[in-house]
């Protein structure tokens, strides 16, 4: 679309603050192709926003009024390092993409193209006071800048070159073991989700339509040609996860049916290995027909809503994860790395104002405004480069998740979207304002390996140096072997350099032993505790068959047991002989009124009105049936006199001891503290009065004879 002719402007006009103005002759313009300053680079470039000067431009008739608003010169420049912490010093990458402009922006009254794209400059031109008269030409620079406006002509960048140029060292650094992320940011109907997905983000045929197919595709595509061409001794896992952030709520977009639209999930940050989405679900995917089945079932999922500007708009932010493991190695020397690559859409960057939404839209509006307001405090505050400067990636679930692809252990890149229109140019300028900001990010990235690889891969590669370096100075002294003097000092390099190469080449073998022991020890320890559970459940496999055997060939009714039957048995046990001789002897003396003591082997009867006792012993029961009765058979045992030893008691006597026991008792009471002694002395008590309870109710008083006896 041709640009309308610049007229000069007749009247001095305020340069917009924080750009710096340079003039450019109008005679040199035409309408195809305005020609921009050949200025050297770094002349042009413009200050830090914050620190920009603005200025009062007095501009004589012939020149037209140029900005340059690429970032100022003393951000850090892109730059590798090998050594240090760090294994990937760089700046954001940031490309800008123009879409062709649609019907409707063509169908507006005085709509116009103010998109031109020259060398390496995204020129924009406004009209600051909606003269039409005057123009300004915003300058911009940028890593990449794709026009993709008119595929006749030979600027057009295809889907296709923008996955070559963005796409594709995203993916070499993935397989390298760095984390990576793409984002598209944009106003709404830019292009967002047309270069991040393709035209139909919900169908076969354009997903992988060679016209039409995103970024996010065609990395997949390559992903899984690039497996398929690895070494046979490469392990390799994939696994995706997808997900949307919808008013500041994660929801999982490839989770099942039953769980989807539940509870939003929650962000949580690992020390480690940075901010997660928890209880995301994440799926092995083992090639590429499987893991656009996923991506399909994603998009269909996400959620969208209308709005004034793209019927079909997407108002959230969609973060497609894959993450990639791979093993190199069968054996005990291999080598493992893994990269987490993100593929971010951002919902529409507008300002809520343009676009006439109801209650619903407007809220959603907000939380994605906050997500990208807080996208926009965390770009300015890492590409301010002040140290200790906060960044507030906490602010918003977007720039939490970000955290690392945004100055921290990732390459990143931003794909900023706009359209070409003169009716979008305050939002445009706005986009490219911000991607201009971006460019300054710095991240520090890491490969992502297990710090034994590190340090092999590390001394591997110093050894490789040194061994070109060797052979470059054999090569060198051999040429100037007739130098005498020259060869000297090669000979001295070259000794160094043999030296280095040797202690870099131990270290090596060092560091490869140490590892080989290392791996044995970890081994054999994980052969043993193998071995020992393999033992474990041998044992308890040999239970379980005993078990089963028993349950199936032992007759377990035998022991089968019923207490009440047996105690029955017991209580209706046959009476011993023995012990119906005891029974009846002792129910004998009770009824004849004499005593019978009564041990396990012997029956001791006393007669004490006779004085007389016998003794007969259990085993003799046999003898008691040669006798008519109990009583005959008494008096045929030898009955002897009691030679009574003890001099006998008076109740009074009896009873006045038992009264001095109870006082002893009363005496002696314990602690209350000493619960068992108190419960002995209860019980002696409570045998007390017992016994001199039974003393008076047996007792035996013989008047004359002034004496009392007991029948216990
Ligand atoms: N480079 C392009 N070439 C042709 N058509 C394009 C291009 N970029 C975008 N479009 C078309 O423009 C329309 C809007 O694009 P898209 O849906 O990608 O915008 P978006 O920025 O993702 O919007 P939203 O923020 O609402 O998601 C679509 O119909 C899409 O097909």
């Amino acid at each position: 679309m041709a640009l309308p002719l610049p007229t000069t402007p007749k009247t001095q006009f305020a340069t917009p603050k924080r750009v710096r103005t340079i003039r450019t002759p109008l005679m040199l313009e035409n309408s195809e192709n305005f020609v921009v300053p050949t200025t050297p680079r770094s002349q042009l470039a413009t200050p830090k926003f914050s620190k920009a000067v603005g200025s009062l431009v007095s501009t004589p008739e012939c020149f037209n009024t140029v900005t340059i608003e690429t970032p100022n010169n003393n951000a850090p420049v892109k730059r590798r390092s090998s050594k240090g912490v760090f294994d990937q010093v760089s700046n954001l990458t940031v490309a800008v993409r123009i879409r062709p402009m649609n019907a409707k922006e063509l169908a507006c009254v005085g709509s116009a193209d103010v998109v031109k794209v020259k060398n390496q400059d995204l020129i924009i031109r406004s009209n600051p006071l909606g003269n039409s008269s005057m123009s300004l030409d915003h300058v911009f620079q940028y890593d990449h800048i794709f026009w993709s406006c008119d595929e006749t002509k030979s600027l057009y960048a295809s889907q296709k070159d923008i996955f070559a140029t963005i796409g594709k060292p995203l993916l070499n650094s993935a397989f390298r073991g760095y984390n990576a992320c793409l984002f598209a940011y944009g106003q709404t109907g830019s292009g967002k989700s047309f270069s991040m997905m393709g035209a139909n983000t919900c169908e076969i045929a354009d997903i992988d339509s060679e016209e039409f197919s995103g970024l996010t595709p065609r990395f997949c595509r390559e992903l899984f040609e690039r497996i398929s061409n690895l070494k046979s001794d490469t392990t390799v896992s994939v696994e995706v996860s997808y997900f949307e952030i919808y008013n500041e709520k994660i929801h999982d977009l490839l989770a099942s049916p039953n769980v989807i639209n539940k509870l939003p999930l929650k962000v949580r940050e690992h020390p480690e290995w940075g901010p997660y989405v928890v209880d995301l679900s994440v799926h092995t995917v083992k090639s590429y027909n499987e893991l656009r089945n996923w991506l399909i079932l994603g998009n269909k999922s996400r959620a969208t809503a209308a709005t004034t500007m793209n019927e079909k708009s997407s108002r959230s932010h969609s973060i497609f994860s894959i993450e990639l493991s791979l093993t190199e190695g069968l054996d005990d020397s291999d080598t493992s790395r893994r990269s987490k690559v993100s593929l971010v859409d951002l919902a529409g960057s507008e300002r809520l104002g343009s676009s006439h939404n109801s209650d619903e839209k407007i809220r959603q509006g907000v939380s994605i405004n906050k997500s990208l307001l807080t996208l926009g405090k965390v770009i300015s505050a890492l590409a301010d480069h002040k140290k200790n400067i906060f960044v507030p990636y906490r602010d918003s679930v977007l720039t939490w998740l970000l955290k690392e692809s945004l100055g921290g252990n990732s390459l990143t890149c931003m794909l900023a979207t706009i359209t070409p229109a003169n009716s979008n140019l305050d939002e445009t300028l706005a986009t490219l304002r911000y991607a201009c900001q971006a460019r300054s990010i710095v991240n520090r990235a890491r490969i992502n390996e297990n710090p034994h690889d590190r340090l092999i891969r590390e001394l591997k590669s110093e050894v490789q140096r040194l061994k070109a370096l060797k052979q470059d100075y054999e090569r060198h002294s051999l040429l100037n072997s007739s130098f005498t003097a020259m060869n000297i000092s090669n000979n001295e390099e070259l000794e160094e350099l043999r030296n280095k190469l040797s202690q870099a080449e131990e270290k090596l073998l060092f560091a490869e032993n140490n590892w080989k022991q290392r791996f044995m020890e970890s081994t054999e320890l994980q052969l043993k505790e193998l071995a020992e559970s393999e033992k474990r459940r041998e044992e308890l496999e040999s239970k379980v068959r005993i078990m089963e055997c028993a349950d199936k060939s032992v007759d377990l009714s035998l022991y089968k047991t019923n207490f009440l039957e047996e105690l029955e048995d017991v209580l209706t046990e046959e009476v011993t002989s023995e012990s119906k001789f005891v029974e009846k002897i002792s129910e004998w003396c009770y009824q004849n009124k004499l005593q019978c003591r009564i041990s396990p082997s012997m029956i001791t009867i006393v007669d004490s009105v006779n004085q007389k006792q016998t003794v007969l012993m259990t085993k003799d029961s046999k003898k008691l049936g040669n006798f008519q009765s109990v009583g005959e058979f008494l008096q045929s045992l030898t009955w002897t006199e009691i030679k009574n030893k003890f001099r006998k008691l008076s109740k009074n006597e009896v009873l006045s001891s038992l009264d001095q026991i109870y006082q002893a008792l009363n005496n002696l009471q314990p602690s209350d503290s000493d619960n068992n002694l108190n419960l002995l002395f209860a019980r002696v008590n409570k045998s007390l009065q017992a016994f001199e309870a039974a003393l008076l109710h047996n007792i035996n008083k013989n008047h004359c004879q002034k004496t009392v006896s007991f029948n216990l």
